[in-house]
């Protein structure tokens, strides 16, 4: 079954992937699991839930951007994953919007569709409890139409963490059932976790196994 028939609700899926990767020494959104490069994983796993997808990222990454998916570019500018979120509620007033970060390799299909069963569409948005520290999850979640002037005045207050929105505002939190689809990969210690984690599980085939000398 998939989310696109129109009984079911209208989500958008956005990837966030404007990052600068810092903590990781390379780029991210450009390392390659389950033999794609993240962002196109993660796209392509909120293609059959979502209406359209995108990949949210600054206008200097259009180049050697893949023409078979969407690229959405910033309009709120240096402000992390925030300003990607709030680029793409501003493009699209109407829609909610399925917001996952590019850094989850071990992010599933099932996880996805869970959230946007459970979605409460009068929140202002729904989400993950970490399985880390009990907080909202900010960077798996369905922001409603109502999250736009919420994260407008939080802007206006000089904050720019969504995890403190999501804390504040009015969020229905769900408990990840598979908590290891939230696992963010930020440094190559991390990275080592995941594809640990993946070859015990053994939960994808050989030929799908992280790769990250792609
Ligand atoms: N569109 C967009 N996405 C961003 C931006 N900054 C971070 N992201 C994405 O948001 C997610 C979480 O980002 P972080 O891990 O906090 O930051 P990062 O810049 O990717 O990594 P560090 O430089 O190590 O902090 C990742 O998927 C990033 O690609 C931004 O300015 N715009």
């Amino acid at each position: 079954m998939t989310f696109k028939d129109n009984s079911m609700p209208s989500v958008n899926g956005l990837v966030l992937a404007g990052g600068r990767s810092k903590r990781m020494g390379s780029n991210k959104d450009l390392i390659k699991w389950h033999g794609k490069e993240q962002r196109f994983f993660a796209a392509d796993l909120l293609k059959d839930l979502c209406q359209d997808v995108f990949i949210s990222c600054r206008q200097d990454q259009l180049v050697h951007f893949d023409p078979a998916y969407h690229a959405l570019t910033d309009t709120f500018l240096n402000m992390g994953p925030f300003g990607g979120i709030l680029s793409a509620l501003r493009s699209d007033r109407e829609k909610a919007w399925l917001v996952v970060a590019c850094d989850l390799p071990l992010l599933d299909e099932e996880s996805l569709r869970v959230l946007i069963e459970n979605r409460l569409p009068d929140k202002v948005a729904t989400t993950y409890e970490s399985p880390f520290d009990g907080l909202p999850e900010p960077l798996i979640t369905i922001w409603e139409p109502a999250s736009y002037p919420v994260l407008l005045r939080f802007l206006g207050e000089g904050i720019t963490c969504p995890r403190k929105v999501l804390i504040n505002a009015d969020t229905h939190m769900l408990t990840p059932r598979n908590p290891d689809a939230l696992l963010n990969v930020n440094t190559p210690e991390d990275a080592a976790v995941a594809s640990k984690i993946l070859r015990r599980g053994n939960a994808v085939p050989d030929a799908q196994k992280p790769d990250m000398n792609d």
